[in-house]
């Protein structure tokens, strides 16, 4: 049953033994509430901050994702000054809905690299995070499923390495633009630099691919639609939006250990308090920024940071909200002689009731798009300078040092007025940052936003700004391929005007936004040893030093890998339910 606000769901609540309550609906909570529901024996809560408005047409339509951002669907976190972007402070989404991040990000759909997972494995010691053990989780979780016309294509991606009966949509592009036969054309001339990849999903990232997204039947896939919604009808599985987990409590203590089993929640700031006890366990899944604040509100955290804000400690975690990783991101906009281009979709109006009517009719035309058709995702070259001072931070060869997307339009995350005419933009961004960063209590407040710093661009040995830049010159070097003579007429704006390393540096300092896939604030790590940098939580995802508390999402990465974030949170959650189901 799905609850409007903790006070309406309060008089089942109270007479309901709950096994498990999940806290954030997001890529890991929508997949824990169906798996765990799947046991129509256990009694399962999913609680959620945000509301249940995820059939709003925003979310369910692809290329109106960029209206979410900012919307009453993001939490509207703002960092603190960084130091690597000339001090400024810059917007910080993260999804506040059923679906969670899920239901307002760009929907781009990647694994991972082989050699992402290896490195988590061997960081936690735990095989069970390989790639090859991962790989049944990929195929579990997608339903990828592409129109004949695509699938006849058959050089867009290998129809052996996917799957189309699980939960998660997904598929590539369905349009044709103007720029994909230019874009392969120029991966052709320049194929020393850039390979032509098969799937970007096949665990081997490398190369020039075709992009795909959580997208399905021209609508967006999400852990709402797909996980939780399909889940709504089990008697044993009841969801309360619009409320908020404000932290955990001790329940009992175990020998020494302090058994932490009890939630407490409660709708807006000045609601009625709620306190339910989980017979199982509760599992934190309120994202890489929800998850550290709520452990960091219970006590649960570096006992300074407790003793500071007089919270009482229950135990002393170092790794909390520390290790946090995201990767930054470069636009650049370059103007083209064509009219043929995705920016009709914005200034035409016309064309833009169009295809919004065409959508609203079949689900099909311009708005089934996302970002991008095509891609890169390439490595800095072993013998760059930067090695000679700097050790690879990048899982290996499997893993890219950065991105670049090529869109056919002007596209400014910054805001800005938009200029006339018809353009594409690049898109150049790092996957592998040394950089680290945190996140920290502003006060006891739960209401009160934690205090954010994401360290973009940070790092003393310079790998991030250096790879940055290298992006971005790699891009255009893609740019200037001989296909791309007729189309595009030149770099426009400021970027064109910064050649050298150092002024591309300086441009990337005051531009460089970030790609959001905030992870690694509560890391996971090797068994048991809880020093400063051996991860706050255990292989399984349960939290060092208690009993009966797991965190299952973004922030149980112990390093980011070097890809889009969504599928790598599905993955990890699937695995998670299995782990849970074990102890039973
Ligand atoms: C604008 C944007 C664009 C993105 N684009 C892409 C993309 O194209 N491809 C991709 O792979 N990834 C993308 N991502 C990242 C991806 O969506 C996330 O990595 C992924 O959703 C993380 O899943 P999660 O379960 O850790 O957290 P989330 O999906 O963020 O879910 C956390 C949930 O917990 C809830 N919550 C938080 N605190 C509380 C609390 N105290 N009580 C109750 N509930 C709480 C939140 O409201 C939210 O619903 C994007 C993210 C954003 C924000």
């Amino acid at each position: 049953t799905l609850y409007q606000s903790a006070d309406a769901a309060a008089a089942k609540t109270s007479r309901t033994k709950y096994d498990y309550i999940i806290v954030g609906a997001g890529a890991a909570g929508g997949v824990l509430a169906n798996r765990l529901s799947e046991d129509s024996t256990k009694k399962v809560l999913l609680i959620e901050a945000g509301s249940s408005d995820y059939n709003n047409t925003n979310i369910r339509i692809p290329w109106l994702a960029p209206a979410l951002t900012g919307s009453t669907f993001d939490w509207n976190y703002t960092t603190t000054p960084q130091v690597g972007l000339n001090d400024r402070s810059i917007g910080y989404a993260r999804g506040k809905v059923l679906g969670g991040s899920t239901s307002i990000n760009y929907m781009i759909y990647t694994r991972a690299a082989e050699d992402d997972y290896n490195r988590w494995a061997s960081v936690t010691g735990d095989s069970g995070w390989n790639w090859n053990n991962m790989f049944k989780y990929f195929l579990k979780l997608e339903d990828f499923t592409n129109s004949p016309q695509v699938v006849s294509a058959s050089t867009k991606f290998v129809p052996s390495l996917h799957n189309t009966t699980g939960p998660l949509g997904a598929g590539l592009p369905e349009v044709t633009l103007a720029t994909d036969n230019i874009g392969l054309q120029a991966q052709q001339q320049l194929s020393a630099e850039f390979a032509y990849n098969q799937d970007v999903n096949s665990g081997n990232m490398i190369g020039f691919s075709w992009t795909p997204f959580s997208i399905q039947n021209g609508a967006r896939s999400d852990s709402a639609r797909d996980y939780i919604q399909p889940a709504l009808s089990r008697s044993n599985l009841d969801v309360i939006v619009n409320a908020q987990v404000t932290k955990v409590v001790q329940t009992t203590t175990s020998g020494k250990t302090p058994v932490v089993r009890t939630v407490q929640f409660q709708t807006g700031s000045g609601g009625k308090s709620y306190s339910l006890t989980a017979n199982r366990e509760v599992i934190l899944s309120a994202g890489a920024i929800g998850s550290p604040q709520i452990l960091l509100l219970s006590g649960i955290g570096p006992v300074a940071q407790s003793k500071s804000l007089g919270i009482k400690s229950l135990v002393d975690l170092p790794d909390v909200g520390q290790n946090l990783q995201d990767h930054p991101l470069l636009t650049t906009n370059f103007q083209v002689s064509s009219s043929d281009t995705l920016d009709n979709l914005i200034t035409n109006t016309t064309f833009q009731t169009e295809q919004l009517a065409q959508w609203e009719a079949t689900q099909t035309g311009d708005f089934t798009l996302g970002a991008c058709n095509q891609w890169a995702w390439e490595r800095l070259p072993s013998n760059d300078t930067i090695f000679k001072s700097v050790s690879d931070p990048s899982s290996g060869p499997t893993a890219p040092h950065y991105q670049l997307i090529f869109s056919d339009l002007y596209i400014a995350f910054a805001g800005g007025s938009r200029p006339d005419g018809h353009f594409l933009t690049l898109i150049s961004n790092l996957y592998t940052p040394v950089s680290r960063g945190n996140i920290t209590l502003r006060s006891t407040n739960a209401f009160d936003y934690p205090i954010i710093n994401p360290g973009l661009l940070s790092d003393k040995g310079g790998f991030d700004i250096h790879a940055m830049t290298e992006a971005l010159k790699a891009g255009r070097r893609f740019l200037s391929a001989p296909a791309w003579k007729s189309w595009i007429v030149g770099e426009f704006g400021d970027s064109a005007s910064a050649q050298t390393d150092a002024e591309i540096e300086s441009f990337i300092r005051q531009n460089a936004l970030v790609v959001n896939h905030v992870s690694g604030t509560v890391g996971m790590g090797k068994a048991n040893t809880i020093a400063k940098g051996s991860g706050a939580l255990n292989p399984d995802l349960t939290v060092k030093g208690v009993i009966g508390l797991r965190v299952v999402d973004a922030s149980a990465f112990p390093f980011i890998p070097a890809a889009h974030t969504q599928v790598p949170t599905y993955a990890l959650a699937e695995r998670a339910a299995d782990l849970i189901k074990a102890c039973d």
